[in-house]
């Protein structure tokens, strides 16, 4: 029998409807509060002087640190200014010419170099001028956009991290197992990828198959944004979630996707808190936790869209039998992805083992196929 689904939804479409779904936070534009830099720098240590006396020897009048005021110095024929990377130029000097390229006898140097105007010198507005837009409204924030904002005297606070709850379910899941029942290893894989992902984490006691049980959970998540279930989303007697969250009155963002493993997975808004109900098998959890997680961390967060694929070679081919492309345990031997002979979505040995997901289109990939693929992390 074939277990084909036409209607499953293509992960990269998946990814899109979760990022249109949440809110961004505000983001601000930016403009110069001056020029930057705000006077002419030095951007080497050396000496501050007029380039038009080329290798002719100058009399040192004093140093000039980054954060000195200049007009102290006044540099006239015949004079010379000591300067330090980022101090402000003195008044009278259009060059610098680094410690390197000097000769120093006393108080005098000697340029072994002809100084040319402008030499290792930052213009004042060459990075801009005061009023320019330098980030227009709605740009995702970044470290070294967030510097900017402080550089123009917009200190923007960190925001504090996101909430994430972490809760499997399965009544099968047990701390001292008989060999019917496992231990919950969902639960602390996902509350270390949350916290590997920079959310603040608060890791639950896994809820069992009850549909009561879930619907309280649900109802009262208590202080999280976002709440990761693992199980209970397929087909079984026992995967209530789904019908759950039609009860709750929960906007289903989409259940059931174009990849393997993973094809239950399910995103759900339920008033303010996003749910993502991961598939139950851990190589499944792992991998749509990992994807749909980054992806509404960073969206809540104002940051851009996480891209986790990069690309590489297949060094053996994989075979792909189903209609969903598969992400594949690979080792990483020398920028080459080495399949590992994993067996399928509940081999969290093989995903122990693996440093890399490796995508395989539908049908397979020959060996010496350039495929994309993303860090186990
Ligand atoms: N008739 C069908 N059966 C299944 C389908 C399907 O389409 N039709 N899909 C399969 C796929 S694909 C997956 S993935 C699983 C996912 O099922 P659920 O998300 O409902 O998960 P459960 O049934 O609750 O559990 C599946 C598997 O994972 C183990 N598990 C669950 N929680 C944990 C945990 N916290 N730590 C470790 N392991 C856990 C659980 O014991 C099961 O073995 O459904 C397929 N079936
Ligand atoms: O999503 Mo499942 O993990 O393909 O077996």
């Amino acid at each position: 029998m074939s277990c084909d689904h036409p209607d499953l939804l293509p992960l990269d479409e998946a990814l899109q409807r979760l990022w249109n779904a949440l809110p961004a936070p505000d983001l601000p534009g930016l403009r110069a509060e001056r020029d930057d830099p705000a006077t002419d720098r030095a951007s080497m240590d050396g000496v501050a002087l007029k380039a038009s006396e080329g290798r002719a020897s100058r009399r040192v009048l004093g140093t000039l640190y980054a954060g000195s005021d200049p007009a102290v110095f006044a540099v006239a024929p015949g004079t010379a200014v000591r300067i330090m990377t980022g101090a402000a130029l003195p008044p009278g000097a259009d060059a610098i010419v680094p410690v390197e390229a000097l000769a120093t006898d006393g108080d005098t140097v000697r340029p072994q170099v002809d100084p040319k105007v402008g030499d290792h010198v930052r213009r004042q507005g060459e990075q801009a001028r005061a009023g320019d837009q330098l980030l227009p409204a709605g740009t995702p924030l970044s470290a070294a956009r967030l510097a900017l904002f402080a550089q123009e005297g917009q200190l923007l606070p960190l925001r504090p991290r996101l909430r994430v709850g972490v809760a499997s379910t399965g009544n099968e899941l047990v701390p001292h197992p008989a060999s019917h029942q496992i231990r919950d290893s969902n639960g602390p894989m996902l509350a270390a990828l949350a916290h590997t992902l920079g959310a603040d984490v608060d890791l639950r006691s896994a809820l069992p198959d009850e549909p009561a049980a879930l619907a309280a959970a649900l109802q009262n998540p208590g202080d999280i944004r976002i709440l990761l279930t693992s199980g209970g989303v397929s087909m079984g007697d026992h995967d209530h979630l789904p019908g759950v969250l039609k009860d709750l009155g929960a906007t289903i963002l989409f259940h059931k996707i174009r990849l393997k493993p993973g094809k239950p997975m399910l995103a759900a808004l339920l008033g303010d808190l996003l749910l993502l109900g991961l598939p139950g098998n851990p190589v499944s959890a792992y991998v749509n936790g990992l994807l749909f997680l980054s992806l509404a961390l960073a969206r809540l967060e104002g940051r851009a869209a996480p891209d986790p694929w990069r690309r590489a070679r297949l060094a053996a081919a994989v075979r792909n039998k189903g209609d969903r492309p598969l992400l594949h345990p690979c080792r990483l031997v020398e920028g080459r992805l080495e399949p590992l002979p994993g067996k399928g979505s509940a081999d969290l040995v093989t995903l122990a083992r693996a440093d890399a997901l490796a995508w395989i289109d539908a049908g397979g990939l020959e060996a010496g196929t350039k495929t994309r693929w993303m860090p186990v992390v």
